[in-house]
């Protein structure tokens, strides 16, 4: 019959070993190439061997692609890996780390640091089943999720991708890898890479970035995180015990450095640590260029940068587009003997035990069967559970004042004020990674979802009650119509981000939110939703606001805010993060010796429906 490495009746080892030893180191490299979407042709793949093709945030086979297209472009990749002479099967790549962002229609859930506000785990496994789901739809079988950085600093562009900068509450939430993969049988192995049902309903996933991401001194992405070793092992290192355990498949390097020494570059943390000490059985995956900037100035000596990385344990490589100058150079190192031919046999078992074990050999190929279940209704009731549950009300009236929420439905004869930018935007409410890497502002067709407004419109326009809508009020608007308005829901914050571009050293309400606020909320009785991607300064308006909610970065399902605004929920959600009351109090975290918050870690009031 057939090669041993083709009968799935084999044993796992006995396969890899099998086909290990009928590569050639051609073969070999290609594994560890992982190519970017827009280079990878199938005659590209073929005849390079290509083990592994992205997508980059944005890079999708055409605007608001649906699923059939994307199963099209993924299949015929896979011919190209197929028709080799040994037809191992390439390993499509995706960010889906808040819901498939890339993809038109796709249900979008809040980013972490609101799911972190929900305490609740077995929500967040029950989010990555769903987005597996959505993830297969599209034929794509691997994802660049989750994050499990601890995000010490709320400066850093992408602390909204973190669930909280309390390592044991990231920990409870990698239960989020056990929906995406599916959960390890009772009785079935620890700590070795696990992706159940053969692959068709769950997806590959990736613990990143390894390791200390969230702790880079200011918050300045990719820079350095200046620990003692001890601090690392504390703070940053515990979900990855978590995530081993729970047979992530694969971990990807951070861009950042760990007391001056590029993750990238790290053999210690890599394969003495994580490979070693945590026995993790996985492949590491490099970050996009990640290799290029172990360098300064970034790709300055390419081939000390690839030398550097493969040593550290770094096992595939995220090219994404000079793929044929890092198989050059990495066939050179490996012939002049920089490279041992052992290093490059153990990043090749590594991804082809991910690759056996998904079930990737038996079903290469996707179909279309599973298109229905992007933005499916019930996903996106899931999400709308999840922002419900992530919201969290940090004020509920005056001193003195009976609470403001929840609102009453009916305005009794007057009408209610929506003010704000992000009341009615769906680019903002999504945030980062959403349709683009950065994420767009306003709603033009963006994708399908519901903002706040729209939510809130339907939740009390069948009450009788007028919805009059203002993005940005002036004074004199304020003044001429008080009389008329009930009271007053205010919605600000941030535009969209994602990584250097996020970094912000003053957190301040972006004009002309402060505005909004003072002139509405200085003569209506109001609440002030946030929808951003962290705390930001709001203590210079607190007096004259009513009732605060932090809303956090939503995503698709908007009407989850209305659901608790106006009692059909309670207000449950409690603060991931220790709300500050000045910069210059950061970096400052739950355990701090000097803390001093305006809303410590854990913080949340709570309501009863009504
Ligand atoms: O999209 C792939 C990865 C993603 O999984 C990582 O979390 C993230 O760090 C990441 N960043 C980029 C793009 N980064 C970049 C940096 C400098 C110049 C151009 C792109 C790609 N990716």
């Amino acid at each position: 019959g057939g090669a041993r490495y083709k009968d799935p009746t084999r044993p796992l080892n006995a396969r890899i070993d099998d086909l290990l030893g009928r590569m050639t180191l051609a073969e070999k490299i290609g594994q560890m190439s992982q190519i970017e979407r827009e280079k990878a042709t199938p005659d590209v793949i073929n005849k390079y061997f290509i083990g592994s093709v992205l997508s980059g945030g944005g890079s999708v086979p055409a605007a608001n692609a649906p699923p059939e297209a994307w199963v099209k472009m993924v299949n015929d990749m896979q011919g190209g890996a197929l028709s080799t002479r040994l037809g191992i099967p390439m390993l499509y790549g995706i960010d889906a780390v808040h819901g498939h962002g890339s993809v038109y229609k796709a249900t979008i859930f809040p980013h972490n640091i609101g799911l972190g506000c929900t305490r609740d785990p077995e929500l967040v496994k029950r989010i990555g089943a769903a987005v597996a789901l959505e993830v297969r739809a599209t034929g794509i079988p691997y994802i660049f999720a989750p994050c499990v950085a601890v995000c010490r600093d709320p400066r850093w562009g992408r602390c909204y991708e973190s669930f909280s900068e309390h390592p044991e509450l990231v920990q409870n939430m990698t239960s989020i890898i056990s929906g995406f993969q599916g959960e390890i049988p009772a009785g079935g192995r620890k700590g070795v890479p696990f992706v159940a049902s053969g692959g068709r309903r769950n997806v590959a996933a990736c613990a990143k970035h390894y390791v200390g991401d969230g702790g880079t001194a200011g918050g300045i992405n990719a820079n350095d995180t200046v620990a003692t070793f001890h601090e690392l092992l504390s703070l940053h290192m515990p979900p990855y015990y978590n995530a081993v355990i729970r047979g992530v498949a694969t971990v990807m390097v951070s861009y950042s450095s760990f007391n001056g020494v590029k993750m990238h570059a790290n053999h210690f943390l890599v394969t003495d640590f994580l490979k070693k000490r945590l026995r993790f059985r996985g492949f590491v995956i490099s970050d996009y260029q990640g290799l290029d900037f172990i360098t300064t100035p970034e790709h300055a000596d390419y081939l000390l940068s690839i030398k550097l990385g493969i040593l550290a344990g770094i096992d595939m490589v995220m090219i994404p587009f000079n793929y044929t100058e890092f198989i050059d150079d990495l066939t050179l190192l490996v012939q002049n003997g920089t490279i041992p031919m052992s290093r490059i046999d153990d990043a090749v078992r590594r991804i082809l035990r991910v690759k056996f074990t998904m079930g990737l050999f038996e079903n290469p190929y996707a179909d279309t069967s599973l298109a229905g279940e992007l933005g499916k209704q019930e996903h996106r009731d899931l999400a709308r559970e999840a922002v419900r549950k992530s919201l969290v009300l940090l004020k509920n009236g005056k001193p003195g004042d009976k609470p403001l929420l929840p609102l009453p439905k009916k305005a009794y004869g007057g009408s209610i004020l929506v003010a704000g930018s992000h009341a009615d935007d769906l680019g903002s409410q999504c945030g980062g990674w959403t349709i683009t890497w950065q994420g767009s502002t306003g709603n033009n067709n963006l994708t399908a979802g519901t903002t706040i407004l729209d939510g809130i419109k339907r939740a009390i326009e069948p009450a009788g009650t007028d919805v009059v809508y203002a993005g940005n009020p002036d004074a004199d608007f304020v003044q001429r119509n008080k009389a008329r308005f009930y009271y007053a829901i205010v919605v600000v914050g941030e535009p969209p981000y994602a990584e250097t571009f996020g970094d912000n050293s003053n957190l301040t309400i972006p004009a002309p939110g402060p505005d909004v606020i003072r002139n509405v909320c200085g003569s209506i009785r109001c609440v002030v939703v946030i929808v951003s991607g962290r705390q930001l300064v709001v203590e210079p308006y607190l007096d004259a606001i009513d009732a605060l909610v932090a809303a956090w970065l939503p995503g698709t399902e908007g009407q989850g805010i209305a659901d608790v605004l106006f009692g059909d929920y309670g207000f449950t959600g409690k603060l991931s993060r220790t709300w500050f009351r000045s910069v210059e109090q950061l970096p400052m975290n739950v355990g701090d010796a000097h803390y001093d918050p305006l809303f410590p870690f854990g913080f949340g009031l709570e309501t009863q429906p009504s």
